[in-house]
C-alpha cells in the first residue's frame, strides 16, 4: 500500500476549487507541476529541515523557476506575527507577484505560517502543501485553515485559503522523533472517533506498531485521516457548521497549549482535550461508558497524556472563552452521541464542566 500513491481529491464543491492530496513516496517530482506558470518558487522551511528546504529550492531551481528558500523556527515559534512578517519581506526583496507560488514543507506549524503568508501577501498567492509530520499529512495541510497565535491565544489571526495540493511524502516520516510521530496519532484518533471507528480498531489491534512509520497500518491509517478530514471540509470550507466536529477535543487543548507557552506539543494536547471532551459528554449524559472509557485506553496506549495540572481550572476556562466555537458569552464543545456522532453542546453547566476536568486533572 505504502509503494503506491493514492490521490485523494478536496472541494470542488459549494464554489471552491478542488485540489489533490497525494500520499505516498517520492513524490517530489510533482511539485513542478503544481508551481505550474509561477515564475518565482518560495520554500518556507523550519530550521530542522534545512537540508529538504534546500534541495527543494535547488530542485526547483533546475527546472527554471527563480527559487529562494525562507528559514523560519522550528514548531510554535513560527506561528507568530513577528515571523509572518519576516517572510512578507523576503517576499517583497523577492519581487513575489500574484502569479508566483509558495510552498511551506515541514510540520503543521510550518504549514499554517506558510498558508498564513500566502493568504496575506498580495491579498492571496498560490501555495502548495509539503507536510513532513504525521499530524501535518493527516490534519494541518489539508483542508485551507491558515493562521498564527497571538499572546491572546491559538490560532486567533489566520485565513481560510487551501492549497493547490498537497504531497504526503511518507519518507519525510522516518526522521520524525517518536514523540512527533505520536502526538500526531492524536489527530488520527480523533478522525476514528468522530468519523472512522476502523482507525480505532487498527490501533486497538497494535498500539506498538501504530507508534512508528514502519508499523503494519500506517498508510492506512494515514489515509483514512485525511479522507475523513477531506469529507468534511470538501462540504463546509469556512466552518459554518459540520466543519466544527474537527475541533473535538481542542476546546481545552488550545488552552493547555497557550498556558504552556506553547511548548507542549499540539497533539499532546488534543489527547488530554479528547480525554477532557470524553467526560465532559458523559457528565451530560450524551455518551455512554464504553465510548467514554474507550478514548482512556486508546490514547494511553499509544502514550498520549491523559491529564493535566488540577490548579490550572480557572485559568483554562477563562482561555476557552475565546475559542473560536465561543459565541458571545456562550461556550460550545464538540462531544460525542456515540461513536461516529459528534454533536455541539452548548452553554454547559459550570458544575459539569468543573467535574470533568476533576476526573481529567492530577
Ligand atoms: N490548519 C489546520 O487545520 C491544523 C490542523 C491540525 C494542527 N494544526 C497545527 O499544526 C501544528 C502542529 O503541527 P506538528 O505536530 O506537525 O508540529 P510542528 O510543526 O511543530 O513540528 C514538530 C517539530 O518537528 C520538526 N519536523 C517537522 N518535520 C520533521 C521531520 N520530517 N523530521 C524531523 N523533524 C521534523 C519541526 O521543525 C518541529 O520542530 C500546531 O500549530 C497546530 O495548531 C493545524
Ligand atoms: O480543520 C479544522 O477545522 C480543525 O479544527 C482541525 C484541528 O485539528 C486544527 O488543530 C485546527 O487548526 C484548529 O482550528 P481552530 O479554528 O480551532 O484554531
Ligand atoms: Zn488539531
Amino acid at each position: 500500500m505504502s509503494e503506491q500513491v493514492t490521490r485523494i481529491q478536496v472541494g470542488g464543491t459549494a464554489g471552491t476549487d478542488p485540489y489533490e492530496v497525494l500520499v505516498g513516496r517520492q513524490l517530489l517530482g510533482e511539485l513542478g507541476t503544481l508551481v505550474g506558470n509561477a515564475k518565482r518558487v518560495a520554500v518556507i522551511h523550519p530550521e530542522a529541515l534545512a537540508e529538504t528546504g534546500e534541495a527543494l529550492r535547488a530542485d526547483l531551481a533546475e527546472q527554471g523557476f527563480e527559487a529562494v528558500a525562507i528559514q523560519v523556527p522550528n514548531a510554535e515559534e513560527a506561528k507568530t506575527a513577528e515571523v509572518a512578517a519576516y517572510c512578507w519581506k523576503a517576499l517583497g526583496q523577492s519581487n513575489f507577484t500574484r502569479s508566483d507560488v509558495i510552498v511551506g514543507v515541514g510540520g503543521g506549524a510550518t504549514t499554517d505560517l506558510a498558508g498564513f503568508v500566502a493568504a496575506t501577501w498580495l491579498r492571496g498567492v498560490r501555495w502548495v502543501a509539503v507536510p513532513t509530520t504525521v499530524l501535518a499529512m493527516v490534519d494541518a495541510a489539508v483542508g485551507g485553515k491558515t493562521g498564527i497565535n497571538t499572546a491572546e491565544g491559538k490560532n486567533l489571526v489566520g485565513s481560510f485559503h487551501p492549497p493547490t495540493g498537497v504531497l504526503c511524502d511518507l519518507a519525510a516520516l522516518d526522521s520524525l522523533p517518536v514523540n512527533d510521530y505520536v502526538s500526531g496519532l492524536a489527530e488520527i484518533i480523533k478522525a476514528g472517533f468522530i468519523a472512522d471507528p476502523k482507525i480505532l480498531e487498527l490501533i486497538e489491534a497494535d498500539p506498538e506498531g501504530a507508534r512508528s512509520p514502519a508499523g503494519a497500518h500506517a498508510a492506512e491509517l494515514i489515509e483514512r485521516s485525511i479522507r475523513v478530514k477531506a469529507e468534511v471540509v470538501s462540504g463546509d470550507l469556512k466552518e459554518a457548521g459540520r466543519r466544527e466536529i474537527l475541533n473535538y477535543g481542542h476546546t481545552l487543548a488550545h488552552a493547555i497549549e497557550k498556558n504552556e507557552r506553547y511548548k507542549w506539543r499540539h497533539g499532546a494536547a488534543v489527547s488530554v482535550g479528547m480525554h477532557f471532551a470524553a467526560e465532559l459528554g458523559r457528565l451530560a449524559g450524551r455518551l455512554d461508558d464504553a465510548t467514554a472509557d474507550r478514548h482512556r485506553s486508546v490514547l494511553a496506549s499509544v502514550g498520549l497524556p491523559l491529564s493535566y495540572r488540577h490548579d490550572q481550572w480557572p485559568k483554562l476556562l477563562e482561555t476557552m472563552k475565546v475559542d473560536k466555537k465561543s459565541r458571545g458569552d456562550l461556550l460550545r464543545f464538540i462531544v460525542l452521541d456515540g461513536l461516529g456522532k459528534p454533536t455541539v453542546l452548548e452553554g454547559p453547566d459550570p458544575a459539569v464542566l468543573l467535574a470533568a476536568y476533576g476526573e481529567v486533572a492530577q
